[in-house]
């Protein structure tokens, strides 16, 4: 597989959207971040390359024929922890005559380059990586599909390390014609794959047992580093990896069976495998391209192994994250919330930012995780869970959740006709505070596009509050009660100017972190008092927040 460090494609053109930088490169194409023009928002394309080396396509109508394929498979497949595509486009410039494939951005980066940073996974982040794929391929097999090529490239992460089966270019559905042999990733494709296997099996039909086979040997290779041998020369996995526990072990080498009758389905490999130990957060930092640091959520490294350069390595952001986020204090010392009992807990973080930031990491990722292996828990408990889980939108959490009651409407309308007053007053003093508690409805009620109506847009102010945003987003949560007192205001600067310096001493009040179906996931404490210096701008006749100084402790 090639690293974004040797790609060396030239930027596609394509129509209405933006080109970043590429995210990395596979045997026909090279996928691209590119960010849509009309509303800023981030997808992966996946542009195919004619004659691709090794690649199954090999004119550019072949090209076509494939990316189509794909587009429709995916289109037709719908599953939390599958890449879900958003349209396929003409292609311009130097790809002109070819397509591309819009679909969601991982921001995590694949298990291909967390393998390379880490080398091995521990158990908990194996089970957190297995669990979600078998689920998928369960939803595939019992939707007549075969991806066909599960493997490290191909599971994808989310920013809060929620994993994604991505990569359909393979994948065969029932009526297919047979798969050419040898498709797959070496390493992972079942023994035998160049030849037919053990004759009842026809390659005139899907084949299941060879998705779980892979996915055995993806999970081989998370805790060992290594891919697995043949059956007869492959050491117990137990000896290479002592702390692995039985029922994994077992249940990976199960999948890894060189007869594929002696395999379990993807339903009975995830179960045995999330039944073996406890899930854990993915330590993604060191993997990921430096951009995507200050919006990824799963980072233990803040936590314990090397506090400060991971806190530097946060830059300038944090410290407008770190005085706004003094407004939303999490409580010291609570337990959060997990799924299962006997489920590992978070440990106590550090101290300042990175507390903060841990304890919204390990919350996401814990929901999160909650989310993605209950499928086949039957205690009520679990099922309450799942349920809050699934009403909440923290089961898929790349989606945008389909809140009831209303919550995320995006109309200003319907705010109370003194906040809608006082946003549009040309006093500063008036409109700091209609913006601050419109900012407490926008996170109290989880209508987070409210927050367009807060924060100057491209401002620091914007960019923090997107953070708190997508971590409510990604978690299904809301900040219910959380009320902003600002008190003590003054203004600096020229009375008529657009941009002025407000003095403000705020405090927040307690509030309940909550899903949508009213499940408390943790509370938090008033905050003490701040004192808080508010950058206002105003422009189309309305201020709004471009950024918050730090004035040091109130009083
Ligand atoms: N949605 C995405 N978000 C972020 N990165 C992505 C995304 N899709 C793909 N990538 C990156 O691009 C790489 C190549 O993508 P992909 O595997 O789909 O290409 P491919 O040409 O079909 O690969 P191959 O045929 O060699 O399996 C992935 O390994 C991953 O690093």
């Amino acid at each position: 597989m090639e690293t974004l460090d040797t790609i060396a494609a030239v930027a596609p053109h394509i129509p209405g959207y933006v080109i970043a930088r590429p995210l990395g490169q596979g045997s026909s194409s090279t996928v691209w971040l590119a960010t849509r023009e009309k509303d800023g928002a981030r997808f992966a394309v996946k542009c195919a390359k004619a004659g691709a080396a090794g690649g199954l396509a090999t004119s550019r109508a072949e090209v076509l024929a494939d990316a189509n394929r794909e587009m429709r498979l995916l289109s037709q497949l719908k599953h939390k922890h599958l890449i879900r595509v958003h349209e396929i486009l003409h292609m311009g410039g130097a790809a002109e005559g070819t397509l591309g494939i819009v679909m969601d951005y991982a921001a995590g980066g694949s298990l291909a380059n967390l393998m390379s940073a880490r080398g091995k996974l521990t158990v908990g982040e194996a089970v957190t990586i297995l669990t979600p794929i078998a689920q998928a391929l369960d939803y595939l097999h019992a939707n007549g599909t075969e991806h066909g090529d599960v493997s490290p490239g191909n599971v994808l992460f989310t920013a809060v390390g929620m994993p994604l089966l991505a990569d359909f270019g393979v994948a065969a559905k029932v009526g297919d014609k047979p798969h050419d042999l040898g498709v797959g990733t070496p390493g992972f494709m079942e023994p035998g794959s160049e030849s037919p296997v053990n004759g009842d099996i026809s390659r005139d039909t899907i084949q299941p047992q060879r998705d779980v086979y892979a996915l055995g040997a993806v999970g081989w290779y998370c805790l060992t580093g290594t891919t697995p041998e043949q059956e007869q020369d492959r050491p117990p996995l137990s000896l290479l990896v002592p702390e692995v526990p039985k029922a994994l072990a077992a249940a990976l080498e199960a999948a890894l069976s060189a007869d594929p009758r002696k395999r379990p389905s993807a339903k009975e490999l995830g179960t045995a495998i999330f039944r073996s130990a406890a899930p854990e957060a993915l330590d993604l930092s060191g993997a990921v391209h430096s951009s995507v640091i200050p919006e990824l959520l799963t980072r233990r490294e803040i936590l314990g192994r090397s506090p400060r350069r991971a806190t530097r390595s946060l830059s300038r952001t944090t410290r407008w994250l770190k005085i706004w986020w003094r407004l939303l204090p999490f409580t010291r010392g609570r337990a959060l919330p997990t799924a299962e009992p006997g489920h590992r807990r978070s440990r106590r973080p550090g101290g300042g930012l990175g507390r903060r930031l841990v304890l919204l990491a390990v919350t996401g990722v814990l929901i999160g995780a909650a989310s993605w292996i209950l499928w086949q828990q039957n205690s009520t408990t679990t099922a309450m869970v799942k349920q809050a889980a699934m009403e909440s939108g923290v089961a898929d959490p790349g989606e945008a959740a389909e809140a009831p009651h209303g919550l995320d409407q995006t109309d200003a309308q319907d705010l109370p006709a003194a906040l809608a007053t006082g946003l549009q007053s040309e006093d500063p003093l008036v409109a700091v505070s209609a913006l601050s508690a419109v900012r407490d409805i926008a996170l109290g009620e989880r209508r987070l596009d409210l927050l367009d109506l807060v924060n100057a847009p491209g401002s620091q102010a914007e960019a923090t509050d997107k953070q708190v945003s997508d971590y409510l987003r990604d978690a299904g949560t809301a900040f219910v009660g959380l009320h902003t007192a600002l008190t003590a205001l003054t203004v600096e600067g020229p009375a008529q100017s657009d941009h002025v310096l407000v003095e403000v001493t705020a405090a927040t009040s307690g509030y309940e972190e909550r899903l949508v179906s009213g499940a408390v996931v943790r509370t938090g404490a008033a905050g003490t008092p701040q004192q808080l210096r508010l950058d206002l701008v105003r422009s189309d006749g309305r201020w709004r927040i471009s950024g918050i100084l730090d004035a040091g402790p109130a009083g």
